[in-house]
């Protein structure tokens, strides 16, 4: 017989089955309003003030939930700097969290960028100076042969999903070795605002090896070790030991979700343990599958199949070849050919230029399948005016690198262009909306991965879309851990994507839109994770039996619910 499912796939806080908050360990009201999990603030109710030991230590008013949702969002709109915003969610996850994810839920597409990119890009490079109070768990060199203790000092006992950084490529801002933990943090506010995935069953981890970036180096209020990464062997078993120790602590369906590793360390990882854990790398899986949905709802503007498309890329790391991948094999797929025929039609440039066949031998090993039979060419206007790409895609971290020159080349061979500028955070970005509108005298279908404002060009109104994993990862998760799913498999990446293209409206298209905008988000990732747990109980790869008749509904049932409860 199944078991309720609210409870046994969550497993939240006490208070959501409805006992009193203090079961487990809080012992006095004044401990209580300095419990995030469980304080309301001037929320609590007449009668649990007496209940709870309340009396006194709150001002006489009661305010319900909705309202101080309202005074919150009045206070964030003072702030002029991004910075202090975020600093005041900070501050608000701190000290109340239903209250947090109440705001930021319903105030999504205004606290997105407040929260996570762009400002979570600051919010890192300054991480030292502005935290107040340590968030997640930090494993450095330091907890080598300890790490299974170190988990255990972690207060939460049931948790599903852990995303994990190693600071060495924070967005495109590059290594900022362990201040990199404003990554994960935010990463998983989006798991329990966007995903509905409960906050105690959320583990943020930086693994902290040291950093080769000088300016931390020397900063005097920088958190971590003050040395060069390590590498080779000494990185390898760090990684190791926290990975068996999750493993032993968490068993078989603990979701680990890498984030913001360097190129070479997280396509290994990736496939060293692929095949023994339930691992998730985002920024190449993740914004794979988010950008295979762009394109493809983008078809409905453009015309034709994936196959028909040519796609050039700038930028070969994970983003790159990753989405490069996803897309080779969805037209695989679609239309039975070849995997290497199919990746024919996509081209990359790195920073040598055209990745061709001339150059395989020095190429890293995720290149090597795009090095193409083709003369070398250097810069990028040059490959756009000889591959002539109906779609063109920036991920190579470097901004204003799709300049005047690129995009009306692109407008020139291509009625409607698109454009995708993914490079994270805004300074990264290849170029702005505004840009890709201008120079393409408003024919671009344009999406970045950072959030710009939609631009006016010559009485018409543009609404860029946001092609971020975020659109993906939350979604994907919880359809891993609803279904208790042991391995993650290409098949889901590319139902997840399915799932979103399927998620855009004609009232969406009408504007230009490849997305759906993220007010709706919960509602898409419901339906995410509904493809993806299907997918796995169809390769036989969910554990949690039988399977729920209706997947959509199941997901939504289980995900959080950031109302107060009532305590008795
Ligand atoms: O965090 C984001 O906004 C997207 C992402 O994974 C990255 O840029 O590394
Ligand atoms: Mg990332």
């Amino acid at each position: 017989m199944e078991t309720p499912l609210k409870d046994s796939v969550f497993d939240c806080y006490v208070d959501d089955q409805g006992v009193t908050p203090w079961t487990l360990s809080v012992a006095s009201g004044y401990n209580l309003l300095r419990d995030p999990h469980h304080n309301k603030g001037l929320a609590f109710t007449e009668k649990e003030r007496d209940a709870h030991y309340l009396r006194g230590l709150l001002p006489p008013t009661v305010i319900p939930q909705d309202l101080q949702v309202k005074k919150l969002l009045n206070n964030l709109r003072q702030y002029q700097v991004p910075l202090q915003k975020y600093m005041a969610m900070m501050d608000l996850q701190e000290s109340n969290e239903k209250l947090f994810y109440k705001l930021l839920i319903e105030h999504v597409e205004e606290l997105l960028p407040v929260v996570y990119t762009p400002t979570v890009g600051e919010a890192c490079q300054k991480y030292g100076s502005i935290v107040k109070r340590p968030q997640g768990l930090y494993i450095s060199l330091k907890e080598k042969g300890k790490i299974l203790e170190v988990l255990r000092n972690w207060p939460e006992r049931n948790i599903q999903v852990i995303v994990v950084t190693d600071g060495e490529r924070i967005l495109g801002l590059g290594d900022l070795g362990c201040q990199g933990m404003g990554i994960p943090v935010g990463k998983l506010s989006l798991y329990t605002a966007l995903g509905g995935v409960c906050p105690s069953a959320c583990l943020p981890v930086t693994i902290d090896v040291g950093t080769n970036n000088e300016r931390m180096l020397n900063d005097e209020f920088y958190i971590g070790l003050r040395q060069k990464r390590a590498t080779g062997q000494e990185y390898t078993e760090l990684v190791h030991e926290f990975m068996v120790a999750v493993k032993q602590n968490y068993g078989e369906k603990i979701l680990i979700q890498f984030e913001d590793f360097a190129n070479h360390n997280a396509f290994d990882l990736l496939e060293k343990y692929s095949n023994t854990h339930l691992v998730f790398n985002d920024d190449i899986q993740g914004t794979a599958s988010v950008v295979l949905a762009g394109v493809v709802a983008a078809l409905k503007l453009v015309g034709g199949t994936l196959a028909d498309h040519t796609f050039l890329f700038l930028g070969a790391g994970e983003a790159g070849t990753g989405i490069a991948e996803l897309i080779a094999l969805e037209i695989s797929k679609k239309t039975s050919t070849a995997l290497e025929d199919a990746r024919k039609k996509i081209w990359l440039v790195d920073s040598k230029g055209l990745i061709v066949s001339s150059r395989k031998e020095s190429l890293q090993h995720f290149k090597k399948p795009w090095a193409h039979e083709h003369e070398p060419i250097k810069d990028l206007i040059d490959a756009v005016k000889d591959i002539k790409p109906t779609v063109l895609i920036g991920t190579s971290g470097v901004g204003r690198t799709f300049t005047k020159d690129v995009v009306e080349a692109m407008a020139a061979i291509n009625e409607k262009p698109i454009i995708l500028a993914l490079s994270n955070p805004t300074s990264q970005s290849e170029c702005t909306a505004e840009e890709a509108y201008t120079w393409t005298e408003g024919r671009a279908i344009f999406a970045s991965g950072s959030p710009f404002d939609p631009v006016e060009y010559e009485g018409n109104v543009f609404v860029p879309g946001q092609a971020n994993n975020a659109y993906i990862f939350p979604g994907f998760g919880l359809g891993l851990i609803m279904s208790g799913t042991i391995r993650v498999r290409d098949d889901m990446l590319l139902a997840a994507s399915e799932a979103l293209a399927a998620q855009v409206t004609q009232e969406n298209f009408d504007k230009g839109l490849i997305y759906p905008p993220f007010t709706n988000i919960r509602k898409i990732s419901a339906n995410i994770a509904a493809k993806v747990a299907a997918k796995a109980y169809e390769l036989g790869l969910a554990t949690r039996l039988p399977q729920p008749e209706d997947l959509v509904n199941h997901a939504e049932s289980c995900m959080y619910n950031p109302s107060y409860q009532n305590y008795r």
